[in-house]
């Protein structure tokens, strides 16, 4: 695993500190190596923010003008911070600091006497402070353990007012590090130096608009002791390029045949939402799928033919809404001649007796959109305890809750777990970081994506694609969550690449099937 990979908690990476620590490294030692670590990386970033952002009246021209605030909190989130101010007034930076609290952890105290020696102006008033170009947050790291309030929580408020560029050292002041819940109030970062390994806060939805663009500092914690906290093979990840690739199962073996390449029965469309079936056969084509069947009303089998020439497209009789009414499959197949089925885009919820067949076949299982509506009428947890082969279920936050009522998603990591262990099935509840987890609590988390994507359709095409992959690789003694992560991932790498090229507006779900082989092929060439 590489350390992009590993997601913890407060309490692990507490943990894990104290380890190292134990062994012998010296707490003072590693706040000198963070701070040196995040003054030269902020270093580069103000190299290129400077073109792009007005300065003060104050700036002079170059680095060496560049005026800096610098607010340090009590503990050795605030230590980080005041190496950091040290490093940059020894680059020539006009560094102030903004330093509120009475009792200041020994370090920490230590770093601001010696910032003071220096002649770095130090205010404990907010009214006293001057302008500055950008502000640097270490008010508190992991260590917040309770709301932020008072003349804290004023000061907060009071420099998201300033509009100016904030940097956070390990996260934006103020949010929870696990859940990512806002404690009070807290700060606004453009951009967040996570140290050592990314906190799992960060990688959850509520927490977005806090952190700006978030970079992880590396600072060398050993394998050892980050496997010996988290275990060998770790709960909660996020997911890379490296862990996708393990899964898609390229290249291909020479001697394959179109059956060996997987055989994907879709089930989707009605005759009021045609387009989610196209989309979901497209997004399926894209997967290398061998075999493509797509099951439809019978009225609208000419217009999928028109657009997916290779599949073999089943018309289904229809119910006056035009909505499938019931599967009609070839002479001499049933639904095990299936190693898939994806199930749900565009069926309306006319299409229960379809879901129920699903239900109870012995294929394994992807349930999206109407198919996971039907779900929620039929009852989640009793229907899915009669399948005795993987389910897939891949709600939106508003599916979900139909699903599951009772599940509290604000903590979107602990909610997918909850759902997956309830109901046996492997849950992928979308949105901007998508989380993934399978019945044993087993989570990836998606952190790179684009919200491009949030535009009707874009899930159908998950759906597809997603399906086509389990359909290529069920028999190969893959972990399902390890598919449905590398589907994920792979959908939103197409639309980070349709965005490069085309703007954000220009991710259409049609569009984004056009963009799934592209960026395979960059992401492959990237390997190599
Ligand atoms: N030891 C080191 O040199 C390293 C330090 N790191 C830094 O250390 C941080 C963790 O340090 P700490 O454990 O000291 O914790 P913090 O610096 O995050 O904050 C803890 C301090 O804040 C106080 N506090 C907590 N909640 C408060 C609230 N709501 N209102 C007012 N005061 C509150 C606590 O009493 C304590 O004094 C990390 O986030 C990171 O920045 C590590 O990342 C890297 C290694
Ligand atoms: N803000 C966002 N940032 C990144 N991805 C997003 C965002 N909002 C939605 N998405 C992604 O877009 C897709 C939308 O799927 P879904 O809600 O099922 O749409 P539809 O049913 O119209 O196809 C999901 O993959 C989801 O993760
Ligand atoms: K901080």
């Amino acid at each position: 695993m590489t350390k992009e990979q590993f997601v913890v908690t407060a309490a692990q990476m507490r943990d894990i500190e104290g380890r190292i620590f134990a062994a012998g490294m010296p707490v003072a030692a590693l706040m000198e190596k963070v701070g040196r670590l995040i003054s030269d990386s902020f270093a580069r970033h103000w190299q290129r923010l400077q073109s792009i952002i007005p300065l003060s009246p104050l700036f002079q021209g170059g680095l060496g003008g560049s005026n800096v605030g610098i607010l340090a909190g009590p503990g050795h989130n605030g230590g980080d911070a005041l190496v950091v101010a040290r490093e940059l007034h020894f680059q020539g930076y006009q560094v102030w600091i903004y330093q509120p609290f009475a009792k200041l952890k020994e370090l920490t105290s230590q770093h601001l006497q010696y910032a003071q020696s220096l002649g770095i102006p130090c205010f404990t008033e907010l009214a006293e402070l001057p302008s500055c170009d950008f502000l640097i947050d270490g008010l508190f790291g992991f260590g917040l353990e309770r709301e932020i309030t008072g003349n804290i929580a004023e000061a907060i408020n009071h420099f998201n007012d300033w509009n100016k560029p904030i940097f956070s050292i390990d996260l934006p002041s103020g949010l929870h590090t696990d859940t990512g819940e806002v404690l009070g109030t807290a700060i606004r970062a453009n951009h967040t130096f996570c140290l050592g390994l990314w906190k799992q806060g960060l990688l959850q939805e509520q927490a977005l608009e806090y952190i700006g663009q978030a970079e992880l500092i590396d600072f060398d914690i050993p394998l050892a002791d980050i496997h010996a906290i988290l275990g060998e093979v770790p709960k909660i990840k996020r997911i890379t390029k490296t862990t996708v690739f393990d899964t898609l199962s390229l290249p291909l073996s020479p001697t394959t045949h179109k059956y060996k390449s997987g055989h994907l029965l879709l089930i989707s469309g009605s005759k009021r939402y045609a387009g989610g079936a196209i989309l979901t056969g497209l997004g399926a084509r894209a997967s290398g799928v061998g075999m493509l069947s797509i099951a439809v009303p019978e009225s609208i089998k000419p217009l999928l033919i028109s657009h997916l020439p290779e599949a073999l497209i089943i018309g289904c009789p229809e119910t006056e809404t035009g909505a499938i009414s019931h599967l009609q499959l070839p002479p001499n197949t049933d639904l095990n001649s299936f190693n898939a089925i994806a199930c749900g885009p565009g069926l309306t919820t006319d299409a229960t007796p379809i879901i129920e067949q699903v239900i109870n076949s012995d294929v394994p299982l992807i349930l999206d959109a109407d198919g996971l509506n039907i779900l929620a009428q039929l009852g989640t947890i009793s229907t899915l305890q009669k399948r005795q082969n993987t389910t897939i279920l891949t709600p939106h936050t508003g599916e979900f809750h139909r699903l599951f009522p009772d599940i509290n998603y604000q903590d979107r990591v602990k909610a997918v777990q909850t759902a997956a262990s309830q109901t046996g099935a492997v849950v992928l509840l979308k949105g901007a970081r998508t989380a993934i987890s399978n019945p044993e609590g087993v989570v990836w988390i998606n952190a790179e994506s684009t919200p491009a994507l949030a535009r009707g359709g874009s899930g159908d095409v998950l759906t597809g694609l997603m399906g086509g992959i389990l359909a290529r690789v069920v028999n190969k003694q893959v972990n399902i969550e390890d598919v449905v992560a590398a589907a994920a991932w792979w959908h939103s790498q197409g639309g980070i690449l349709a965005v490069k090229e085309r703007t954000e507006l220009g991710v259409d779900a049609f569009t984004l099937t056009q963009y799934l082989i592209r960026v395979l092929k960059l992401s492959i060439e990237d390997i190599l």
